[in-house]
Formats: structure tokens, sequence, C-alpha cells
């Protein structure tokens, strides 16, 4: 028989806090419907960067439900409204903080407060990487259904990122449309998809704001609107070029990427834009962008434009139609930029995925490597690196094994991967373009080759069911998870449980500000 569903809750605050004030506030006692004011302290986290407070119903249930509460701290006291009623689940938006957290710092950029990026940021650095820690042992244990004892002897404390501002060597921003009928170009709001202006944020290097601004207001001049995904039209009435019939609009995303060129180490900025198809008068206005960019801008290596028809919020173009370089003249080759990783640098395209926190992907590298090569690797080992990008960082092991193969759906990095083996020397290095899933398949039923070691580092969604099926018929000896998702590793990590146990686990913090960690997973075959 199903419960009844608690019809009304009381706020913990009154409960964790008898002698304050604002337990007698409007709406900390009994509560009920779908407008209902809370207020609330929050004592944890959720994976997804909501502060989750907990309220006791006044009905017979008594265990209570638990609150997310959008742009809510652990710690803080807050006034939120409530906009869903799940089932012993309340989901609520901030509306004021009544109490600070105990321990919380200022913020390091002016935009904290409204924009979506950084929702940590108040909470003092190092527990903010308490709480990261305690987000992915939690989805291990309950989600992988790793044992807590076994889980605590192979964890490691996750290693910090050396740099908390001016750390991401790429940005995305996203088009969108203003107050005053223009563009805004900048991040979400927090808790919403409305693009926000944030021209002094911390997180790209300094140089980023002018060409922020620069860029924005020179997209305005062409006149032509911003894209405004369907979910949100009904709220860009204002903005000049959206018609009542909900046309896309056309600038979508500005994303900017610092690297180096070739082995010149003064670094530079490559713009790559993404926008809907605008036809004739949208490739003049984007090439417009471009070449006033460049002209302004003598850090710029090249400006890139990219098409999007899909209406996913990705910051990704599907057909390139320009590629500029630092003189304005088309040249394919400009869109290559170049990041340290190891010893090395990686060449990579404009568009190609690299790790973006260049400090910490160094510890993720030397980690990855340390794994991999821990106690000497066997005479005659393969490595078989899943979901391969430009090479990185699998071409760091690879001197000790005797053949690599790598696999990638982007036909781009595919190129550059071969192109980063050559130069580095790696002639066993192989790669091969196509769906992990399919290409892993056809390698694990040639029998001509066996592969005893794997790297995997799938994106956020994790391994393929496809990739895990086959992985677990391949049987390699040891296999390496890189993951960005805990969630989804746990996900995995309970299905490769049947045949492998876990011999190393920890993170590398790889994105401050936000509950995101990066996993390393060691896994080694039973028996
Ligand atoms: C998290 S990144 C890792 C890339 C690389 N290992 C690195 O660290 O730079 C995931 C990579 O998987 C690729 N990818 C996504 N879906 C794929 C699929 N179905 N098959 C093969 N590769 C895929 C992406 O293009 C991306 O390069």
């Amino acid at each position: 028989m199903s419960r009844p569903r608690p019809q009304s809750f009381q706020t913990n605050s009154a409960r964790a806090c008898p002698d304050r004030p604002w337990q007698n506030l409007p709406g900390a006692a009994i509560l009920s419907g779908m407008s209902e004011i809370l207020t609330v302290t929050v004592d944890s986290l959720a994976h997804d960067g909501r502060g989750i407070a907990r309220v006791t119903t006044d009905g017979n249930d008594g265990r209570g439900a638990a609150v997310f509460v959008t742009g809510a701290l652990p710690g803080q006291i807050v006034r939120a409204r409530v906009v869903r009623r799940k089932t012993r689940l309340l989901e609520a938006d901030l509306l004021d903080v009544l109490r600070p957290a105990a321990d919380a710092v200022p913020p390091l950029c002016p935009h904290q407060s409204v924009c979506g990026g950084c929702p940590l940021q108040i909470i003092p650095y190092p527990a903010q990487l308490r709480w990261k820690e305690n987000l992915a042992l939690e989805a291990l244990s309950r989600i992988g259904r790793l044992d807590r004892t076994l889980l605590n002897s192979v964890w490691e404390a996750p290693r910090p990122s050396p740099d908390h501002t001016a750390f991401r060597n790429k940005m995305e921003f996203a088009f969108g449309p203003g107050a005053d009928g223009g563009l805004v170009l900048g991040l979400r709001r927090r808790g919403g998809a409305e693009v926000v202006p944030v021209p002094d944020c911390v997180l790209p290097p300094a140089g980023a704001r002018d060409i922020l601004e620069a860029a924005r207001s020179m997209a305005e001049t062409s006149g032509l609107p911003p894209y405004v995904a369907p979910a949100s039209r009904r709220n860009a009435g204002r903005s000049k070029g959206i018609d009542a019939a909900g046309a896309h609009g056309f600038w979508r995303f500005l994303i900017l990427r610092h690297g180096q060129k070739g082995d010149d180490p003064a670094p530079r900025w490559w713009v790559l834009c993404v926008t809907s198809p605008g036809g004739a008068a949208g490739r003049t206005a984007a090439r417009a962008l471009g070449e006033r960019l460049l002209q302004r801008f003598p850090d710029l290596a090249a400006f890139i434009h990219e098409e999007r028809q899909s209406p996913d919020p990705l910051a990704a173009g599907e057909r390139r139609v320009l590629c500029l370089n630092e003189r304005g003249r088309e040249e394919a080759e400009a869109a290559l930029l170049h990041l340290p990783l190891g010893s090395r640098l990686f060449g990579l395209d404009a568009a190609s995925f690299f790790q973006v926190n260049t400090g910490a992907a160094q510890s993720l590298a030397r980690l990855a490597t340390e794994m991999l090569n821990a106690g000497g690797v066997e005479k005659g080992s393969s490595l078989l690196d899943l979901y391969c990008g430009v090479g990185a960082p699998g071409q760091l092991p690879a001197p000790a094994f005797e053949r690599l193969m790598g696999l990638e759906y982007d036909r781009r990095a595919v190129a550059l991967a071969r192109r980063n083996a050559e130069q580095a020397g790696l002639t066993h290095c192989r790669y091969e373009a196509g769906d992990a899933a399919v290409l892993l398949e056809r390698l694990r039923r040639d029998r001509s080759a066996a592969w005893d070691t794997v790297l995997a580092d799938p994106p956020r969604a994790g391994l393929a069911p496809r990739v895990l099926d086959s992985l677990l018929k391949l049987r390699p000896r040891r296999i390496l998870y890189i993951s960005c998702n805990p969630a989804t590793l746990a996900r995995d990590a309970q299905a490769l449980q049947t045949h492998y146990e876990p011999a190393r686990l920890t993170g590398v913090d790889l994105f401050p500000h936000t509950p995101h960690l990066e996993c390393l997973s060691l896994w080694r075959l039973r028996g």
C-alpha cells in the first residue's frame, strides 16, 4: 500500500536553532501548497550544486523530506520558495540568505550572486573540496554499491587545483537578448536559462573581458538577433528580431580558447563563434565580426565561424564555414592551437576537447601515467585508449607499451592525435575515428591483437552500454577509468565489479567553485 503523501512540512530551522530569531519568520512553521515560502537551514550539498535542507512532516510520517534549494549552500539559513513538489522531495528557489554560513568567504567574482557558473565560490576552497569528495564517495557507495571499507582502503584524497582564478583555457559564453533589445554575451543566470553579462568573470585569463565586450557590440551592430532556445522564447518578446513565430535567432555562442601558436610561448586567443545557419547575411555578419576582432586584437590567432542547426544547448558547431588567420585571411590550419601536458605540447583544434584547467590537467596526467606505469609495464603490453581526443593523456604513458590504439568520434581530433604521436616519435600509436561502441566491438572480435590495458575517458554520460559490455567481454587485465561525472562512474563501477576490483580511486579538482570532480579509478581483473 502506498504511503499517504505528507500534506505539510515543518522547517528544520525551528528545530536546529531554537534560540534564533529567524525561527519566527513567516513560513518557518507549518507549510502547505505550491507557493510555500520555507525558512530552512541548509545542511548538505547536492551533486548539481544545490543546497539540501531537511524538513520534518507534521503528520504521521515523521521521516522528513529533503528540500533542494537552488542557489543555497551548506551552513546557510535561507528563505526559499517551493517551485516543485515530488514524493518526499521539494525543490525550491532561494529568496534570500537570512544567515550566511559561519565559514563563508567573500566571493572572488562580482557576478557570483547572479551567475550560475561558480555556485561554491563563497565556500572556503578546502571545504569545497571536502564536499566534492563526499559527493563522489557517496555516489560510489550508493549507486556503485562499492563496499565502504573497500572504498576507504583504495580512496585517496583529491588533488586540489593549483589555481583558483584565471585557470581556464576555454570559456563558452552564450549570446542572449538584452533588456533594451540589444545583445548580451555572458553566462547563464543561476537556476535559469537567461544570459547575464559577466565582464569581470574570474575564470579566464586576463584579456577575455575586452574581447567579449568588443565581440558583443560588434555583433550587435549586425542587427541580427541572438538565438533563443525554444523553451525560453516566450520570455524574449522584447528582443528585436525575435518574431512572434519564434524564429531561432542567429548569434549563439562565443567560445574563447587560450593557448600557444606552435611552440611560440606567447599566449594567444582563439575565438570560435557558433551561430544558427543564417544564409548569406549571417555569413557576411560573422565574417565582419571576425575581421574586426582580428584587426583590433593583435593577440588573437584566429577567428572561426561554425553553424549549428540543432536546438540542443551544446556550444559546438555542426559545420565549419570560416577560419580566418591573424591577418584576416582564410586558412584552415589557423584553428590549430597548442596546450601543455606533461612535458609535451599537444596540438588541438579550437573545437576539440582538451582539459580546460591547464594546471590541474597536469596533476591528472601525472596520476594517470603513474597508475598505468605502476610497478613497471610488462614487455609486450598494449594500451587501448577509448575516447582518446587528440591523444591526451594516453600518449604520455605510451612509451612503456608496445602498442597503443586510440578510438575517438571526432575526426579532426583523430587526425591531430596521429600528428601529435608522430611529432613525439610515437610510431607505435594508431588511431581510428568512429563510435567507440562500434570500433571496440570490432577490435574485440579481431583475435589477432590482444589488449591488456584500457584507458577509458568518456564524456559525462559515462561508458555507453555497448562499450561496457564489450569491455567486460574483452577482459583487459587493467582498466583506468577517468570520469568527469562521479554518478555515471558509479553506475559503470557497479557493472565493472562483476569481474574487476578497484585498486586506486581518487579525484583531481579540474573545476574549482563547482560541484564537479574529475575522478580516476584503476580497476584490476579479479583472480
Ligand atoms: C572527456 S573527453 C576525453 C578526451 C581525451 N581523453 C582528453 O583527455 O583530452 C571525451 C572524448 O570522447 C569523445 N567521444 C564522445 N562520444 C564518443 C563516442 N561515441 N565514441 C568515441 N568517442 C566519443 C569526445 O569527442 C571527446 O574527445
